[in-house]
C-alpha cells in the first residue's frame, strides 16, 4: 500500500528517483529474464528502450495511450524477432559485442530517418501524463514483469533456460530446441524494455537519440542486474535501488566521472559478488517443472538405418560409407583403434553433424537434416564422450531437463517421483538436490544416463560410457546395461572395454581409419586378423 500510495505523500524529487528506480526494476528484471538464465550478456537494452520512446514520440500526440504502448510493444517485439533470429546463434563475448553493434546501429538508423524523412532529430511530445500517472503506469508494468518472469521460472521454459545456459549442446540433446526457447524470451524481455521506454517517453518532453538511445543505460541495466543477482527474479531490483541512489550521488557531485565510477563498480561486483547480492543470502530455491512421466518403451519395428554414411573434415574423411542396421532390443557394440571415426559416427546418428552423405533412418524416419533437438525428441537419446552434464542444475534438474519437451506435462508429484525412479536406477538415488557440477566423474557418467533415458528413448547412444570405471563399477555399469537391454531398450555403444563389448553385444562393427572393416559377433570379430592387425597398427597398440 505504501508503494502503490507513494506519489500521494512524496515530494518531486523522491517522486522522481521512485520513478527511476521503477524503470531501472523493469529494464533490469526483463534484462535478467534472458540474460540471467542463459547467460548471453546483452548490452541491447537501450536498442529497445529507445525505439519505444521512439514509438510514443511518434505516435503519443495522434493516438489513444494504450494504442501507443501496445504499438510500442510491437516494434520492440519485432525488432527483438529479426535481430535474435540471426543472432541468438552467437555466444560469448561475440553475442555481447552483436548486442553492443545492434544499440548504435538501430540508433544510426533513427538518426537517419529523422534526418532525411522527418527532417528534424528530435521530438517534442507533450502529454497530459504526469508524474503521478508515470509512477502508477511503471508501477503496473513493474508487477507485470514479476509476473511473467514468476511464471516462465514455474514453467517448462524457464527450466530450459537454465539448462541451455548450463550446457546448450547437451540441451539440444535432451529435446531442448535451444534456438526457439532463447528467441522466445528475448522477444518478451525486449518487448518489456520497449514499453518501459514508451512509458517514460513523456518525462522528457523532447526526446533525441542522444537522450533515448544513450549507451549508458544498457551498462547500468546490466550493473544492477549482477549486483542483485540475475539469477532470480528478486535478484535485479536488489542491485537496483542501492545504484539508483548512488547514481544519483554521483551525477550530482562527480559528473565528469561517472563513467569511470561505473566501470569501476562493475569490475568490484564481477570480483567481488559474481552471485550478486542474492548469492549472499542463499541460493533460492529452485523449482523442477512438470516434465512427461519416464518409463522405457519396448518398441518392436526395426529402429536405425544408416546406409552409406560418410562425414568429411576439410579432405579428411572420418567417416566412409558406413553402413549397418540395428534390431530392436539389441546391444550393437562399434569399436575401433583410436580416431578410426567411431564418435564422429555416433555425432552423424544424434545430429551433432550433419553427414557428408549416406541416409540414416529411425523407424520410418530420415534423420538426415534434422537438428539434435529434434532427433532427441524422436526418442534418441546420446551420452558423451567427455561427460557433459549442466552443471549449476541439480541432478534431478538435469533429468527434469531431458523431459521438458516430451509428451503431455505430468503432475508436478508424477514427474518428481520418476526423475527418482531413474535416479535409483542408475544409483544416484540419495543425491537429487545435490549440484550437478559437485558429483564425482562417475556419479556424472550416471547422470548423463539417466538424462538420456529420461527422454524415454527408443535408442540411446553410449560413447565410452564406461570408460574410468573401476572393476567393480564396471560390473555394476555391465549390469545396468543389461537390464536396460532386457526392459527393451535398444543400444549402440562405443566401447575400448573388450569385456562389455563381449558381455553386453549381440552384434558389433569393426572399424578402422573411418571404414568398417569387420561386423559379426564380438569373440569372432576380435579373432579376425584384419581387426588385430587394426590394432596393432593403431594408437591402442
Ligand atoms: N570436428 C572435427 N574436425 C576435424 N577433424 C575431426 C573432427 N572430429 C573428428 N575429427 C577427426 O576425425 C577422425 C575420427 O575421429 P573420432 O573422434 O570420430 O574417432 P574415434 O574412433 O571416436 O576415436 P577415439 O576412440 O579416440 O574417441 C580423427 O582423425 C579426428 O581427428
Amino acid at each position: 500500500a505504501a508503494i502503490v500510495a507513494y506519489p500521494l505523500y512524496a515530494n518531486g524529487y523522491h517522486l522522481a528517483l521512485g520513478i527511476s528506480v521503477l524503470y531501472f526494476t523493469i529494464l533490469a528484471t526483463a534484462w535478467a529474464m534472458f540474460s540471467g538464465p542463459t547467460r548471453y550478456i546483452s548490452l541491447a537494452t537501450v536498442a529497445f528502450f529507445g525505439l519505444g520512446a521512439y514509438t510514443a514520440a511518434a505516435l503519443g500526440e495522434t493516438m489513444p495511450w494504450p494504442v501507443v504502448l501496445l504499438a510500442a510493444a510491437g516494434v520492440g517485439a519485432l525488432t527483438a524477432a529479426i535481430t535474435g533470429l540471426s543472432t541468438l546463434r552467437l555466444s560469448g563475448i561475440y553475442f555481447v559485442i552483436f548486442s553492443f553493434g545492434l544499440a548504435e546501429l538501430i540508433r544510426q538508423l533513427v538518426i537517419w530517418y529523422e534526418v532525411n524523412i522527418h527532417r528534424s532529430v528530435g521530438r517534442y511530445l507533450f502529454s497530459a501524463v504526469t508524474q503521478d500517472i508515470l509512477y502508477w503506469q511503471l508501477l503496473a508494468l513493474a508487477a507485470l514483469v514479476f509476473l511473467t518472469g514468476s511464471l516462465l521460472g514455474r514453467s517448462r521454459y524457464g527450466l530450459a533456460l537454465r539448462a541451455i545456459g548450463a550446457d546448450e549442446t547437451a540441451a539440444s540433446h535432451s529435446g531442448i530446441d535451444a534456438t526457439r526457447v532463447k528467441l522466445g524470451v528475448f522477444i518478451l524481455s525486449a518487448t518489456f524494455m520497449a514499453v518501459t521506454g514508451a512509458v517514460m517517453a513523456p518525462r522528457w518532453t523532447y526526446i533525441d537519440p542522444a537522450i533515448a538511445f544513450n549507451p549508458t543505460i544498457s551498462f547500468q541495466v546490466v550493473i544492477m542486474a549482477l549486483l542483485g543477482g540475475a539469477g532470480s527474479l528478486f535478484g535485479p531490483v536488489l542491485g537496483v535501488i542501492p545504484l539508483v541512489l548512488l547514481f544519483e550521488v554521483l551525477t550530482a557531485t562527480l559528473p565528469n566521472h561517472f563513467s569511470i565510477v561505473l566501470g569501476i563498480i562493475f569490475i568490484l561486483i564481477v570480483m567481488v559478488l559474481p552471485n550478486g547480492v542474492i548469492g549472499l543470502i542463499g541460493t533460492a530455491r529452485r523449482h523442477i517443472p512438470a516434465g512427461s512421466a519416464a518409463t522405457i518403451r519396448k518398441v518392436d519395428t526395426p529402429l536405425l538405418a544408416a546406409e552409406g554414411v560418410s562425414k568429411s573434415f576439410s579432405g579428411l574423411r572420418a567417416v566412409n560409407g558406413v553402413s549397418f542396421a540395428v534390431t530392436p532390443g539389441e546391444i550393437l557394440g562399434i569399436i575401433g583403434p583410436n580416431g578410426s571415426g567411431k564418435t564422429t559416427l555416433l555425432n552423424t546418428l544424434s545430429g551433432a553433424l550433419a553427414p557428408s552423405s549416406g541416409t540414416i533412418r529411425l523407424g520410418d524416419t530420415v534423420l538426415n537434416g534434422l537438428r539434435p533437438y529434434q532427433i532427441a525428441r524422436l526418442g534418441l537419446a546420446r551420452t558423451f564422450q567427455l561427460v557433459r552434464v549442466m552443471p549449476d542444475l541439480t541432478v534431478a534438474e538435469n533429468v527434469a531437463a531431458a523431459r521438458l519437451f516430451r509428451g503431455a506435462p505430468a503432475s508436478m508429484r508424477g514427474s518428481a517421483e520418476s526423475a527418482g525412479d531413474l535416479l535409483d536406477l542408475v544409483g544416484l538415488g540419495a543425491m537429487h538436490e545435490a549440484p550437478a557440477g559437485d558429483l564425482t566423474y562417475i556419479d556424472q557418467k550416471r547422470l548423463e544416463l539417466a538424462r538420456a533415458l529420461a527422454l524415454e528413448p527408443r535408442l540411446v547412444l553410449l560413447d565410452e560410457w564406461l570408460a574410468g570405471l573401476n572393476p567393480s563399477e564396471l560390473e555394476t555399469g555391465i549390469a545396468l546395461i543389461a537390464t536396460l537391454r532386457d526392459r527393451g531398450l535398444t543400444i549402440i555403444m562405443v566401447e575400448h572395454v573388450m569385456d562389455a563389448i563381449r558381455a553386453l553385444c549381440g552384434h558389433c562393427i569393426v572399424m578402422n581409419a573411418g571404414s568398417v572393416i569387420a561386423r559379426g559377433a564380438p569373440d569372432e570379430v576380435l579373432a579376425d586378423p584384419k581387426v588385430i592387425a587394426a590394432y596393432l597398427g593403431g594408437d591402442d597398440a
